[in-house]
């Protein structure tokens, strides 16, 4: 049996000298950039990526062609990468941060729901001065805000016990709105009705709402029945003062309304969380700024998520969160989005979008904002 010695001592001497190498390698990366910066040039080729991976695999043995492949296609990301870095260093920014702006009004904001939703505690949170203004559904508040009436909306994205608001991300897509600030609400709910727990047999409030506290209504045997959001709940309760029915609405609702409220604190999870974005018709990239949301479509084929995520592990940036959504024009496509700590006025930042930029079929900068 060899000495485990002796091998490691053979190790280093080979990474003693791919190390020089690699060096070389990047300086040609380097080279490569201020080439294509003085005379044009994609820094992506992949008819060139593809002959360098032709001409090496026939040199590996057949059992190490599958890992040779990998290597190379490590080192030559790395390359891009770094080419993508000298480029940023050059002053060519990513084109999605062309349309940022330094500041915008907000003195009017359209929020999901009726007076007293959630949509609206957390307008009031974020925009205390504004003028609010209700909408009926997601749709509304995103084409009030696109259409120039009110300045910005408030909608929900994302709880931490029911997940993601899907209709939202979709919606984001479709509209060419950004996401300028966010915040999270502590969520619980009570329970508001004209009757008592012996005649409550059906409780009324937006599916998010049933949702977050479906096991306390099974528990009571009170059937959920679906609404448009909590307050309007609420106000339905009010409005048919019918003793069978009562609503999940938040306590800013409950006293609006003056409704009695059989049960207070409501919720399934111990913790129960709720963050909303505002999105306004251009983005902004605040002085605090510290998260970054993109959505972005790779392409069908092996190792195009992988990549991505590669990206990310090589710039050092922390992702955190990946969340998928069917392309309904193309069966079993999706869209991807993300979100990741950063501000777009950090080079490392403005490197990365513009690699995805640059290197995927769509790539779509969302917002880059602050949790208030
Ligand atoms: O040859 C180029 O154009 C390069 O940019 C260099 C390189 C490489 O590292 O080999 C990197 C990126 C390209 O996609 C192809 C090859």
């Amino acid at each position: 049996m060899s000495d485990l010695n002796a091998i490691r001592q053979t190790i280093n001497r080979i990474d003693g000298e791919l190390t020089r190498l690699f060096a070389e390698r990047m300086g040609c990366a380097l080279d490569v950039a201020r080439s294509k910066l003085e005379n044009g040039g994609a820094i992506l080729n992949r008819e060139r990526e593809a002959a360098i991976h032709e001409s090496l695999r026939t040199r590996f043995p057949q059992e190490l062609q599958g890992a040779g492949d990998s290597f190379f296609t490590t080192l030559i990301l790395l390359s891009r990468e770094r080419q993508y870095r000298a480029f940023v260093d050059a002053g060519r920014l990513p084109a999605c941060m062309s349309a940022l702006t330094q500041a915008q009004p907000k003195d009017s904001c359209a929020y999901y729901g009726s007076f007293g939703s959630w949509s609206h505690q957390a307008a009031c949170k974020l925009l205390p001065q504004a003028a609010l203004q209700s909408a009926v559904d997601f749709e509304q508040v995103f084409r009030l805000v696109g259409s120039g009436e009110v300045d910005c909306g408030v909608v929900p994205i994302e709880n931490s016990t029911a997940g993601t608001v899907r209709e939202v991300y979709d919606l984001l897509l479709r509209h060419r709105l950004s996401i300028v600030e966010a915040t999270t609400l502590d969520i619980e709910y009570c329970l508001v009705s004209t009757g008592s727990d012996d005649t409550v047999r059906e409780v009324y409030s937006h599916p998010q709402a049933l949702s977050q506290c479906a096991a306390w209504l099974k528990e009571r045997a009170l059937t959920p029945r679906s609404c448009s959001d909590t307050a309007g709940a609420a106000a339905l309760v009010q409005e048919r003062g019918d003793p069978g029915i009562a609503a999940l609405c938040n306590r800013f609702t409950a006293e609006h309304l003056a409704l009695p409220v059989l049960h207070s604190g409501i919720r399934d999870a111990a913790s129960n969380t709720t963050r909303f974005i505002r999105v306004a018709r251009s983005p902004v990239c605040g002085p605090d700024a510290d998260t970054v949301s993109v959505v972005l479509h790779t392409p069908h084929e092996r190792g195009a998520l992988a990549f991505v995520l590669d990206v990310f592990r090589d710039y050092g940036v922390n992702l955190l969160k990946i969340e998928s959504r069917p392309m309904p024009e193309s069966p079993f496509t999706y869209s991807f989005y993300l979100d990741f700590s950063g501000s777009l006025r950090d080079k490392n930042i403005q490197a990365i979008l513009l690699q995805l930029e640059c290197e995927l079929p769509f790539f779509k900068l969302l917002g880059n904002y602050r949790e208030l």
